[in-house]
Order: C-alpha cells, then structure tokens, then sequence
C-alpha cells in the first residue's frame, strides 16, 4: 500500500463519515464495504434495485424504491429541476435509480458523500451529480482528477501524481485547459499537503513544434499564469520534460516545473484515460479515481475495471474529502 493510501485511510478512520454506495449489485462493492466496515473508515449505505444484497454486517441497506424518503426526494428533485422541465412523476421515476437516489442522499445531507461507477459508465455516474449537486462556489467547470501512485519510481513525489482531466472533458479548450490546472493544482495541495508543480502536457516542449494542438496548451498555460500569479506551471512540455531532470534541463532549461512535475495536465481526455491506464497497467501502479474537482459535494466516480481494493481506497479519499468541506 502506498503511504498516500495509508495516510488517507488514518484520516478516514479518525473522524467516520456516511458515504454511499448505489452499486449493491456489484460483488466487488460488497467486498469493498466488508473491508470499510471492517477497517473502520466509514458509515456506509448500500442501495440496490433489484435482489438484496448479501448483508454486509455494520452498513444500512436500502431499496430506493420502498424508502421512505423517496417521496421527499422526488419533490426536491422535481423542485431543483423545475426550470428544465421537470415533472414530479419524471422525478418519481428517476429517483427510483440508485445513482439519481444516492445523490439526492448527499445533496439532502443524509450522507457526505458517494462513490459508483463500479458497473455503471462515466457519464451515467456523473450525470446525476452534475445537474443536482452542480458546481462548488466560485468554480465553473467540473474535471476528473485520478492519484497515481507509482512503485519504486523516482519521478514526481516519489511517485505519486495526480493525473486530469481523465474522466470528463473530452476537448477542453485554452480556457477549460487552464480552469482543470488551477482545480488540479488545488487537489494535489488539498490532498498531499505540499505545493504542487503543474505541468501542461504536449508533444512539443516551449515550442520544438508548432500547431494549433501546441498552441493552445501554450495559451492555457498563459491563462494559468494570468489566473494563479503564485502558481508552479509550466508548458507546453513533453512527459519526458516534465518527469526527468536531465531531459527538462535540455529541452526546457528555464523552467521550474521541468524534472520535478507532480501534477500532470493532459491535453484532452484521450491522452488522459489512455495514459492513466498505461501507468497503471504496465508500471502496476495503484490509481484512483476519477475523482471529480469541482463539485460542489463530493462525489467520486471508478473505472468499470476496478477491484474491490480500489472502491476501499476511494472511498477513504471520499471521506477525508468530506471531512475537509465539512472544515470548511
Ligand atoms: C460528464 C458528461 C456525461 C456530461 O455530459 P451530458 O450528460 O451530455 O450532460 P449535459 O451536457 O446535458 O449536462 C448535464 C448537466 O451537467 C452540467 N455539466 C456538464 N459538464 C459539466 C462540467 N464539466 N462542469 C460543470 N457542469 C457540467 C451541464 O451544465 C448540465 O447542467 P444542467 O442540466 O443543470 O443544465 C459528459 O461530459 C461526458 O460524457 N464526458 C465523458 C465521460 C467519459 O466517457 N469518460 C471516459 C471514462 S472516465
Ligand atoms: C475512468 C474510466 O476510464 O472509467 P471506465 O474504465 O469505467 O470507462
């Protein structure tokens, strides 16, 4: 276990929080809580649409459907959506999902947090927490973050990183660029403790090609610049810049990211899902996420490839992020 997952579960175990878990179908989700349970690290509430779950001793299991708080749900659903249209008996039929229903717990304060995605999609996980948690105070854009941990690696601190946008924003331009930067900057700091060094991925390094492509990481870059004066970022580089000394001495000598980036910023999702996995496939290294920054509560979401290993993590992560808001 890497000492980032470590120091995560303490801190999730020293002040519990609810978290919920829609995907009671999913037998690495019941794995999972026996370990949460077990381990301590949070309340947890399981739903289910269907057949109940084995019972998971020490976590409240609940039908959406035959709660008692799915009335009250459905109203405050069909109130928030009001403006788009909605109807009470559309609210009714959506909240009888798991996911729309676990949202509405944490939005409702009747938990502070949920994790899915086990055997749902991206977007069938987000969808719900974009339209009804919406965005934190002062933020416009939600991205996905996941936190790298790579074994015996020298690179970034000592081998963690995080890793965005790798979860939602398919072509962010220079703007969105720059706005996923400032959130991801703010989640290593949040979660690591220590000033991160923000590196904006490309294929050119200060300018060894041109193209539109270039450009425009160049211009986030700016942006970043602009928006976060104290801000250790710099772009565009190549990953080789970026991680190795050496090589961002030769490629990129002026820069004070080059050979010690920790937080890496990819130029679109393609890059970011793909490369995320490479590192966790080929260097066997724990990943994360996608964590979403942000939103206004926290909500994270996990890779349909994930184990029961990495819904315990996430959920620690999802419990220190509630602890944090709740300090806030
Ligand atoms: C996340 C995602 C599902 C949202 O797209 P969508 O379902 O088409 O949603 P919409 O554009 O209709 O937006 C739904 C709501 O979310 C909001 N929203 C969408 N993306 C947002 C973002 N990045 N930040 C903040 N709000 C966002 C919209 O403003 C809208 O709010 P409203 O309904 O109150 O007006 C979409 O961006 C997506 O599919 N991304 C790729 C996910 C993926 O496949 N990842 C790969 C595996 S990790
Ligand atoms: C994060 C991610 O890529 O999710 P999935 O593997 O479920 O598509």
């Amino acid at each position: 276990m890497s000492d980032f997952l470590a120091r995560m579960k303490a801190q999730a175990a020293g002040d519990r929080k609810t978290i919920v878990l829609p995907e009671g179908e999913d037998p690495r989700t019941i794995e999972a809580a026996r370990r949460i349970v077990e381990e301590g690290l949070a309340d947890l509430v399981i739903l289910h649409n269907g057949e109940e779950p084995e019972p998971v001793e020490g976590a409240r299991m609940v039908d959406p459907r035959t709660s008692p708080k799915h009335e009250a749900y459905a109203q405050e659903l069909r109130r928030l959506r009001a403006k788009k249209g909605m109807t009470i008996e559309q609210a009714r039929e959506l909240v009888d999902d798991a996911t729309y229903f676990g949202t509405m717990m944490v939005k409702m304060g009747d938990a502070d947090g949920l994790v899915s995605g086990a055997c749902h999609s991206t977007a069938n996980t987000l969808r719900p927490a974009l339209q009804i948690l919406k965005t934190a105070p002062g933020t416009k854009l939600v991205s996905g973050f996941m936190v790298v941990c790579v074994p015996d690696c020298e690179y970034g601190d000592h081998g963690t990183f995080v890793f965005s946008d790798i979860g939602l924003n398919e072509y962010p331009d220079a703007e969105a660029l720059s706005e996923i930067a400032i959130a991801s900057a703010a989640s290593w700091k949040q979660l690591m403790g220590t000033e991160p060094h923000v590196a904006m991925l490309s294929y050119s390094s200060h300018g060894s090609a041109n193209s539109e492509y270039v450009d425009k990481v160049a211009e986030a870059t700016a942006l970043v610049h602009a928006k976060a004066p104290g801000l250790l970022c710099d772009g565009e580089l190549q990953t080789d810049a970026a991680l190795d000394e050496t090589v961002g001495a030769l490629k990129a000598p002026t820069s004070e990211v080059a050979g010690n980036a920790d937080v890496l910023v990819f130029p679109n999702l393609d890059a970011g899902n793909i490369g995320y996995k490479l590192v966790q496939r080929l260097a066997k290294a724990e990943a994360y996420g996608p964590l979403l920054q942000g939103i206004a509560k926290p909500v994270n979401d996990l890779s349909r490839g994930c184990s029961a290993t990495d819904i315990v993590a996430v959920v620690a992560i999802t419990a220190v992020q509630a602890q944090l808001a709740s300090a806030e």
